[in-house]
């Protein structure tokens, strides 16, 4: 039986550019993400992405201008983890952009997103979210390289 885990990732948007972060260690390390990550006991999901981000790049912002924009599944052949992946989006926010042991954070605008240095399935949902859609994915890994089926469902609502 799977084991499910809940997970923040933020995206901050400025204009026609999306903020990322290059991952310096941990899950995930040398890749270009957004931000966030597990949600303690004591926090909601919205106060838990406002304070990864702060953690990882120094951004400001209120948990109430997060909009929840998509709903990410990653399973793994052979493994009993389910990562359940809420996926927030804002423009309001406070601060500039700073590194820190986990994070080097970098504007991109749209067409330049490194897709070759990202997860596999981020060029799969990003143009969804680029284009302002809400959605619900689920990718099915073999190890961290390999995508063995997946599916993208565009949402009314979240
Ligand atoms: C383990 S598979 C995975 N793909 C991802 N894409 C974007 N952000 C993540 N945290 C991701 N994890």
């Amino acid at each position: 039986m799977l084991v499910k885990k809940l997970f923040t990732l933020v995206f901050i948007r400025k204009e026609d550019q999306i903020l990322l972060g290059f991952k310096k260690r941990g899950f995930g390390m040398n890749k270009w993400n957004g931000f966030g990550g597990k949600v303690e006991p004591n926090e909601t999901i919205l106060e838990a992405a406002a304070r990864e981000l702060k953690e990882e790049c120094c951004l400001t912002v209120k948990p109430g201008d997060l909009k929840n924009i998509a709903h990410l599944e990653f399973t793994f052949e052979g493994e009993p983890t389910l990562m359940d992946v809420r996926v927030f989006s804002t423009s309001i926010f406070e601060g500039t952009p700073k590194e820190t042991e986990e994070m080097r954070p970098k504007w991109f605008r749209h067409e330049d997103v490194p897709f070759e240095d990202m997860w596999l399935d981020d060029k799969l949902w990003f143009p969804y979210m680029l284009q302002g859609k809400k959605f619900f994915g689920h990718f099915h890994y073999e190890g961290f390289d390999k995508i063995l089926n997946y599916k993208i469902e565009e949402l009314d609502s979240m």
